[in-house]
This record gives structure tokens, sequence and C-alpha cells, in this order.
């Protein structure tokens, strides 16, 4: 007998900035069932789907109950009977029954915790991997992009740019991208400590140091890699994610103590990617900046990946409007930005057919949940950003990387980033 859905149950639980957020478990009818729980943003998109919080919106903090009494009534008699293997269908019958353009009725944070959970309990029940039961066979494992010093909204550090990441762009497989990565940030660590700067870290673990400027962290980056004994730009590269909506304030950039114009930005850019090995760079521009993002595509576009986040919100309808005028290069991809796994893979499929790369991205608040890891592979996403290696919520999806590679064997292979 195939298995149906037999029974969903949600509860509260917490994320690692200590808010509630919603877990899900779906059970079939065979016994088997899946578990999964949702992230959380900071730094949210306008456009993103709408998180379910009690008594408002979006403010964190704020339990999530009635999210998951969402889960435990209306989606439970909903979902009653329905085949797990069909993700597209019980995706589409949530989005219908919610009703709403942004999921608000019924919480993103509720839907994808059930879509999420649905996918695993499939997978538990035909007894393979989720990696394996979203994507078969051909896989490769994403190329690592690691948070390693934070600022933004992500911490005190007083620095405007929310992320600075390193990647083992030469590494020739996960394991050892992760060992040169380790090296880095341990070296890193010294480094900070020597010169009488903070190691503590911030929300996705990367440090948080006092530092007066952007060049600052971009050349504490580049010595550290030299000093771990890697070549920057060859061995390890750089990417930065300033998440420039959060400096911006109706079209002033307000960054490093100045007001910059958009063109200011993009001269700004031009200029730290012409002095640092600085590989991608995502949401340099604020998502209400169109203009000046289609600018800064034309200038940069050609020699490094630009990155959609707040822009785009893995929104396939907005991703499409985002191509049609030229805008970025690539997108990220954070599940809970759309709310289903079948919205999050149209958003994909659409990027391959443009020719866009893919990021599978983690959010700044996390739970132990390892979805995105298997996500990647099987969606031969080709890279992924969950943070440094410093916090578990974190490695723990770095991790699930070494066990699948371990999986896949012989045939496990990282992919390529072309450099321009
Ligand atoms: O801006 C981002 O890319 C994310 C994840 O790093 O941050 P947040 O989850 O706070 O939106
Ligand atoms: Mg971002």
């Amino acid at each position: 007998m195939v298995a149906k859905i037999q029974f969903i149950k949600a509860r509260e639980v917490f994320d690692s900035r200590g808010n509630p957020t919603v877990e899900v478990d779906v059970h079939l009818t065979d016994g088997s069932w899946g578990r999964a729980s949702v992230p959380s943003g900071a730094s949210t998109g306008d456009k993103e789907a709408v998180e379910l919080r009690d008594g408002g919106k979006r403010l964190k903090g704020q339990g999530v109950l009635t999210a998951v009494k969402n889960v435990n009534t209306e989606i439970d008699s909903l979902l009653a009977d329905q085949s797990p293997f069909d993700q597209a269908r019980v995706d589409a019958l949530m989005i219908e029954a919610d009703g709403t353009a942004n999921k608000e009725r019924l919480g993103a944070n509720a839907i994808l915790g059930v879509s999420m959970a649905v996918a695993r309990a499939a997978a538990n029940s035909l007894n393979i991997p989720l990696y394996r039961y979203l994507g078969g066979v051909d896989l490769e494992l994403p190329l690592p992009f690691f948070n390693v010093i934070n600022g933004g909204k992500h911490a005190d550090s007083g620095i405007d740019v929310q992320e600075f990441l390193i990647t083992p762009i030469g590494a020739s497989n996960f394991r050892i991208g992760l060992e040169m990565v380790a090296d880095t940030y341990h070296t890193l660590k010294k480094m900070l400590k020597d010169k009488g700067l903070e190691t503590a870290v911030g929300d996705e673990g990367g440090f948080a140091p006092r530092l007066k400027s952007t060049e600052e962290a971009l050349s504490l980056l580049v010595e550290a890699i030299e000093t771990a004994g890697y070549e920057p730009g060859k061995d390890i590269a750089i990417a930065m994610d300033p998440a420039a909506s959060e400096f911006s304030s109706d079209g002033v950039y307000n960054f490093e103590g100045k007001k910059l114009t958009s063109d200011q930005m993009i001269s700004y850019y031009q200029e730290i990617v012409g002095k640092y090995p600085i590989i991608s760079i995502e949401d340099g521009l604020s998502e209400h900046d169109w203009d000046g993002f289609k600018k800064l595509t034309e200038v940069l576009g050609d020699r490094i990946q630009l990155v959609g986040d707040d822009i785009f919100v893995t929104n396939p309808e907005i991703f499409q409007e985002g191509i049609d005028k030229g805008i970025a290069n690539s997108i990220l991809i954070k599940l809970n930005q759309i709310g289903t796994v079948s919205e999050s893979i149209a958003a994909i499929k659409m990027a391959r057919k443009n020719n866009y790369t893919t990021m599978i991205s983690h959010r700044s608040g996390e739970t132990g949940d390892t979805f995105i890891a298997d996500f990647a592979v099987a969606m031969n996403a080709g890279q992924i950003k969950t943070g440094s290696i410093a916090r578990s919520e974190r490695v723990e999806k770095y991790n699930q990387f070494l066990r699948i590679e371990e999986e896949l064997g012989n045939s496990a292979k990282m992919a390529h980033f072309d450099v321009k």
C-alpha cells in the first residue's frame, strides 16, 4: 500500500536567536514520518512571504502559536489522505487554502514547515536520503560560502556591510574546502586577538570586531587567507553581502558615515573589486533601487557574480521581472522567503533557464534542521551560504554535506566557480 498523509502535528520551538519558530511533524499511514523546522531572517525583504507572529505580523520574539494552530487544525484536515509523494499538489493545496498573495492568512512559517516535513516524510517512507528523494542521481555538492565577519543587523560590530564571506574555490572536494576555511577561520581569530580586536561572534557565527571600514575587513581577510597558507583569489576568494536595503533610505546610502548616491556606491564596488579578490556581491544596492541594480549589473556583471536576495525574495514572479530588466546574474534562494518547496524549485529552474547562478541560503535565525543541505545537493544548486563554522546550527549543515559526500563516494563532486 502506498503511504498517505495520516496526520500533521506542529509545535513551537526556539531558533538560534531565542525566538519562537514553527516545527512540524508529518506522519504517514505506513508509520514513517518527517520533521522540519522553519528559520527566520533579520534583514528581511519587504516582499517576503509573511512570517505569522502572534499579535503582529513581523514582531520578533513574539510567539508562533497561531501558525502552529493553523497547521494542527486547518492544514491537518486539508492534507489528510493526500499523497506525500506529490509535493507540487500538497504545496498548491496549501497556497490555495491560504488564499492570499503572500501567505499571510495561514502564515508562510506554517506552510513551509509542512511543505518541508512532507518531503522528509516521503523520503523516509521510501527509505532513501532526502537529497536522493528530491534530486535523484547525477548530483554535485555546492561550493560553500562561509560568513566569517558579521556586521549590519547581525552584529554590533558597527560595520555597515552585513556579511564578509570566504569560499574555497580552489578545493578539489567539499571536505578539503571545509578544512581550508577552518584553517583560515582560526588564523583570523588569532590575528584579531593579536591586534587587540574582539573575537566574539555575530548571529551567523562570523567574528564581530569593531572595525572602521569595509576595506579594513577585506584586508584582514586577505591577510588571514595568506597567513593560513593559501592564495587569495585562487585557493580562497571573498564574497560580500552588504544587504544594502538596510543602510539606504529614500534613495540615499548611509555608508561609513557618508551619504552616497547609487552611482557612488557602484563606483565604490568597482574600486574594491579591483583591489581585493571579490568574486560575488549580494544585495549591493537596495531592493527599491532597481535602476541602480541594473546599472551595477551593466558595470560589474561580466566581472563578478551579483546576487539578488531582498530584491527577488525567491519569488518567481518578481524574479522574472528582474530577469526581463537585466538585473543581477544570480539569485539567492531562501525557502521561507516564498514559503513552499515547490515555489523554491520553480525559482531555481527559472534561474537555470536564464543563465543565472543560484545560491541556497540559511537565515540569520536558524535551527538545527539541515534541510537546505540536502536541498542544495538535490537541486545541483552550485552554491550555498550557511554561516561560519562557529555556531552549531550552521556547522550542522556543513557536517551534513560531509555525510552526503561520503555517501556519494567516488562520484562526489563539488561545483566549480567560474572566476572571470
Ligand atoms: O541577508 C541574508 O542573506 C540573510 C542570511 O545571511 O540574512 P537574514 O536571514 O537576516 O535575512
Ligand atoms: Mg542577503
